[in-house]
Parts: C-alpha cells; structure tokens; sequence
C-alpha cells in the first residue's frame, strides 16, 4: 500500500436511549425508538508513512472513537479504513481486559498480535520493566488505577513494534516521569519513521510532537493541515469556545444530534 493510512468517508453513529425497555424494544422496532447521534460523519484523510498527526476538538467531538475505529476496536456504521500493516491502540480505556492480571494481558495480547510463546518470554520480561508495576503485575487490571493501566498499555504497545500507533490521552494520566519516559519512546518510534496519531489537550504536546494537524468538530474534519496552521485556528477557536458558559458549551458539543 503506497499510503500508510486512508480513512474513506467514516461515518459512527450511535442510538441513544431514555431507558432500557427503549433500547430492548429498538432490537425489534429500529425504526420507532431510540435517538441517532453522530459521533462521527464522513470522515476522510489519508496519512503517509512516517506521518506523527495530532487530532485537536472539544471534548465530545469525536477524537476517541476515530481513533478506536482506525485501531479496529470500534466498528463504523458506515466508510472503511485501510491500513499498511498492523495499528495499536494506547488509551486508559481500551485494549486491556479488566478481569486478567498485567501479565496475562500481556501474554494475551502478544498471542493475539501473532508472537510465538518464546518470542512472547523475551518480550514479557521488557514490558513489564517499562511498565514498572513491580508486583502489581500479577493482580488483575480492575484494581488499578487508570495510570497504571496507562503503563501496561503504553508497554504493550510499544514493545509489540507496530506499524500504526495511535495514542489517546494515554499520557495525561501518568506521571511526568513516566510520561517523559513515553515520549522519549515516541521519539524514537518517529525517528524509525512509523506513522502515529495522537490525541491530547496539552497544546504544547501537540505542537513538540506533531507535524500535521486534523482538527475535528461534531464529528466532522474542520481542518486538515500543518500543525502550526491547526494549532493557531484550533487556539483562536478556544478563545470564543472557552468564553462560553456551561449551558452554551453543553449545546455546542450536542450538535452531533442534528441528523
Ligand atoms: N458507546 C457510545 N454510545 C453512545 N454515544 C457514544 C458512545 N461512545 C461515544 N459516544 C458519543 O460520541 C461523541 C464523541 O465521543 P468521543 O469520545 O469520540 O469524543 P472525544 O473527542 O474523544 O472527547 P474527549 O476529548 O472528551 O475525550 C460523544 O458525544 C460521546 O458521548
């Protein structure tokens, strides 16, 4: 594949319901209950080899389930995306089972990623180094805390080499040793040129680490282009969005609801 990523015309769109009884009743009556919301609508880019993209948007606008959908954890409702390769996910709510320990999330998402059992002995031993969680490593995952899940993801991720990696927050949760200690590895994954999309609220992050911008709004690509360019009309945005109150904001982000 000559690109590294193409998103063709991704549409999500999810139902939203008053109550149970109206989400039962849906299964056989789609037509007469529950509420469409767009989380996403027709989007469309592409991302060249060695890309490192940054999504920018209000809360609610739809960067995470773009980014499930490109990891393959989310299905559209509608569109494709074609990856060269293999793409990870590293995000606090995603890609690690709640009910297994650190190390049998390792073990099985190695396995699922295709490693053999011996290749998965050499790996095992670094994850669990980068991740630090000393014996917290043989307690399942629900009894850590989102940091912690963080850096189990965050070690997965990285040592399991992918073509695609897209980071979603995963940093605003750990600490800033261990954050730095993340972006030195992200530095050295843009430095063997693989493509990566990353999402965060810290500005600063966005402009240290990225080269082109998607900023996304209702669901929708408002603007593609250099980081620098996304950034300054992403910040003039913030300027009028962060002057509203509460109830204009709620109403803002509701937008997707429009059909
Ligand atoms: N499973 C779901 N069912 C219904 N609505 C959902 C579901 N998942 C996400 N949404 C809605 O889709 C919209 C986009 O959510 P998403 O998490 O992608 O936004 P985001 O840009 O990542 O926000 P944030 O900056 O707060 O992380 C939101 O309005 C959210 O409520």
């Amino acid at each position: 594949m000559e690109k590294s990523v193409v998103v063709k015309n991704l549409t999500k769109r999810y139902k939203l319901y008053n109550n149970k009884s109206e989400k039962l009743k849906d299964v056989f009556f789609p037509k007469d209950y529950g509420e469409p919301f767009y989380a996403l609508r027709n989007v469309s880019f592409e991302a060249d080899h060695g890309d490192v993209i940054g999504f920018v948007g209000v809360n609610g606008s739809g960067k995470s389930t773009l980014s499930n959908i490109i990891a393959g954890i989310v299905p559209p409702t509608s569109g494709e995306v074609l990856i060269d390769g293999q793409a990870s996910l590293i995000a606090v709510a995603a890609g690690v089972n709640n009910e297994l320990t650190g190390r049998e999330n390792i073990e099985l998402k190695c396995l699922m990623l295709g490693f053999t059992k011996d290749q998965i002995k050499v790996l095992e031993p670094k994850i669990i180094e980068f991740s630090e969680l000393g014996k917290f490593i043989d307690q399942p995952v629900k009894s850590y805390s989102s940091g912690m899940k963080s850096r189990l993801g965050f070690g997965i991720s990285v040592h399991t080499d992918p073509d695609v990696l897209i980071i979603d927050e995963a940093l605003s949760v750990g600490d800033k040793a261990f954050a730095d200690k993340c972006l030195a590895k992200m530095e050295e994954f843009k430095e063997r040129g693989k493509t990566m999309f990353f999402v965060s609220h810290s500005i600063g992050q966005m402009k240290q680490f990225c080269q082109k911008g998607i900023w996304i709004e209702h669901g929708q690509v408002k603007m593609i282009g250099s980081i620098n360019e996304v950034l300054s009309s992403y910040e003039e945005f913030l300027k009028t969005y962060n002057k509203m109150s509460p109830e204009e904001k709620q109403a803002f982000r509701e937008k997707g609801f429009e059909s």
